[in-house]
């Protein structure tokens, strides 16, 4: 569906985006990731048509980004300024006039859960009704391709499974969708595939459980930092990011045994699944986010002390 080839784009001798290729199948949702600064947005806008790149190609079903594609495309911006006092249903109806062809305010408030907000003007919208509204607004041309640029950012963690189900709601439509996000749980619920992005380059690529069980075995061990002992050092190669140390083993209970023997401190140990927080630390030796998620979701594994 969408051929990315050669792609470079750099800004005052920054490298924002640095030889990038990859290709994008049709009907999946293909999530590029990274932390602050990876060249996310340079390479997405460059995809949308809305920024040129110093080189390379961008294809849609082998045609270049043109007039004739355009309408082809959604795109639903970080931040989109609409026109004060315009209620739910006047903001559809206008954007639905800028095409000849498109999906009428009725449907569109169907599929965003809308209905109840029609009458509201979009400034009274919450932060969660307010991005329903924009995905919404990036669906009125009927797009074959649909771009999200981090739309779940800020919202509170009940908006934004709302937000995902909608998004897989739309993705049994056939769509195609690239997202862009800084929440791995995010990618992990809603990407088919995945592009992780650091300094401009793809450092890792393809679906998010078959990329984990590639780079991880069994779970990860985390410990408070502390002094380990060359015995600990050696046979659990620990990792070490922030206050933590990080063991992968897939013999927890010989490595819990380890650990006791050589009086390691074993307050708020927690053991976990790896998740892309994970394999970004591991692939870069620093962490896609200020926050590890284990700080809020210990559920995934259960806390062991
Ligand atoms: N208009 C610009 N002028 C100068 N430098 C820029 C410009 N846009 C991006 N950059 C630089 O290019 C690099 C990539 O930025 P980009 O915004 O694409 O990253 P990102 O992965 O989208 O980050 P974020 O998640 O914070 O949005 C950064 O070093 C950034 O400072």
């Amino acid at each position: 569906m969408i051929e990315v080839q050669g792609l470079n784009r750099a800004f005052k001798g920054v490298k924002a985006v640095d030889n990038l290729s990859f290709s994008v199948p049709k009907g999946i949702c293909f999530g590029l990731l990274g932390p602050n600064g990876a060249g996310k947005t340079t390479t997405i806008e460059m995809m949308e048509g809305i920024a040129k790149p110093d080189s390379g190609t961008i294809l849609f079903n082998g045609e270049p980004l043109t007039r004739k594609v355009a309408p082809q495309i959604g795109i639903q911006f970080q931040h989109t300024a609409l026109q004060d006092y315009l209620t739910t249903r006047e903001c559809l109806s206008l954007f639905r006039k800028f095409y000849d062809h498109g999906v009428d305010e009725h449907t569109l408030m169907d599929m965003c859960d809308l209905h109840e907000f029609a009458n509201t003007e979009h400034r009274k919208l919450s932060g969660g009704q307010k991005q329903r509204l924009l995905l919404a607004l990036a669906l009125v041309n009927d797009p074959q391709v649909l771009f999200l640029d981090e739309p779940t950012t800020g919202l509170d963690p009940h908006a934004r499974r709302n937000f995902w189900d909608l998004v897989n709601k739309i993705k049994t439509l056939g769509k195609t969708i690239i997202l862009t996000t800084h929440y791995m749980d995010e990618a992990e619920q809603l990407c088919d595939d995945i592009a992780i992005m650091d300094k401009g380059k793809i450092i890792a690529r393809g679906a998010p459980k078959a990329l984990l069980s590639e780079h991880f075995k069994g779970v990860l061990i985390r410990l408070q930092h502390q002094q380990l002992s060359d015995k600990v050092m050696s046979e659990c190669l620990p990792s070490h990011e922030q206050n933590y140390w990080y063991i992968n083993t897939d013999k927890v209970e010989q490595t819990l045994k380890l650990l006791v023997e050589e009086s390691v401190v074993l307050e708020g140990l927690h053991v976990k699944s790896a998740n892309l927080d994970d394999l970004f630390l591991k692939l870069t030796g620093h962490g896609l986010t200020a926050e590890r998620p284990m700080e809020v979701e210990p559920q995934s594994a259960g806390e062991v002390a």
